[in-house]
């Protein structure tokens, strides 16, 4: 990894917006230094979406400090704010017919001129990354004619091609197997070590804790914990957000937390483990150094 100067990576404070009367971003400091993974989390309609969304600049906050690497994002072009930053969405509209290796092509418009046209390094870097994003074997396919999981890989190839700094993504893992999800995860943290600032909305606390540097809980438009994942993840924390009861046992092989949720059938909390017996029955997930790619 390159040298870093101070205030590298993603800086916002004070970052709010309102929908009508009611602010669902209300004043959130965040950061995510260069080389780092970053986990968005919180209930549904915490804010999640809305704030990679304001700081992608697909919205405008009503009020918001944003750096990248000291440079004001507010003020920045929008064309040289999608060469720098690339936001895998949940939902994408693409041009009905359009083949994936083409959708994942549009990542590289920023990069070209109006007049240029595709370059043959253009055309290496989406292979790349369609390739890094397990999406290869769908390049000549009608991208709205791919599954959930297919597409879904097909936005993160086509984040890829951007060559962006700051990689934000909103629920990556959602409609992707279970091999898929630790394979996104995995290149996002091997792509973090090389110098990329990540920051990924998940819904998967597990799967947080065990890739993410930094984990960011959010309710209600605003965050209730931020910090390394053992330290805020704790049962307590889980209850009050969530509100559900949990047990936070340790990865057998990384250390990390791995939650377990304690809710019965019948919708009460069951009784906590007697023993460590639970952790095993526990859904155990690999962490880094799990399954390193797509590739069976
Ligand atoms: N287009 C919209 N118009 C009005 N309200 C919206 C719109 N989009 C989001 N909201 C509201 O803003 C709040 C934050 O929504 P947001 O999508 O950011 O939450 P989230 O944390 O990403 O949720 P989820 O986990 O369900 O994706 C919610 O109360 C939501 O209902």
């Amino acid at each position: 990894m390159s040298a870093l100067r101070p205030g590298a990576g993603l800086e916002a404070s004070r970052v709010s917006f309102a929908r009508g009367s009611r602010l669902v971003v209300d004043g959130i400091d965040i950061t995510v230094p260069r080389g780092a993974v970053g986990a968005l989390l919180g209930p549904n309609g915490a804010g999640k979406s809305t704030l990679l969304h304001l700081v992608a600049g697909v919205e405008a906050a009503d009020v918001a400090a944003l750096t990248l690497d000291g440079d004001d994002l507010v003020s920045l072009r929008r064309r040289e704010r999608a060469r720098r930053i690339a936001l895998v969405e949940q939902d994408v509209q693409a041009p009905t017919g359009l083949r994936a290796d083409h959708v994942v092509g549009l990542g590289r418009i920023p990069h070209q001129s109006a007049w240029g046209g595709d370059t043959s390094r253009d055309r290496e870097i989406v292979a790349r990354s369609m390739l890094a994003a397990g999406a290869a074997e769908f390049a000549e396919r009608r991208y709205d004619e791919l599954s959930g999981g297919e597409r879904q890989r097909v936005n993160l190839a086509r984040a890829l091609a951007q060559e962006p700094e700051l990689l934000l993504l909103d629920e990556p893992t959602n409609h992707l197997d279970i091999r898929a999800q630790l394979a996104t995860l995995g290149l996002l943290r091997r792509l973090a070590d090389d110098g990329l600032s990540v920051l990924a909305a998940l819904h998967d606390l597990s799967l947080a804790a065990s890739y993410a540097d930094h984990v960011v809980v959010l309710a209600n438009g605003a965050v209730v914990a931020a910090g390394p994942p053992a330290a805020v993840l704790t049962p307590e924390l889980i209850r009050t957000v969530w509100g559900v009861e949990a047990h936070v046992l340790r990865h057998p092989s990384t250390g990390r937390p791995l939650i377990a949720f304690a809710e019965r059938a019948d919708g009460h909390a069951a009784d906590p483990p007697t023993d460590g017996t639970d952790a095993a029955a526990a859904s155990v997930i690999a962490g880094p150094g799990g399954p390193e790619g797509f590739a069976p």
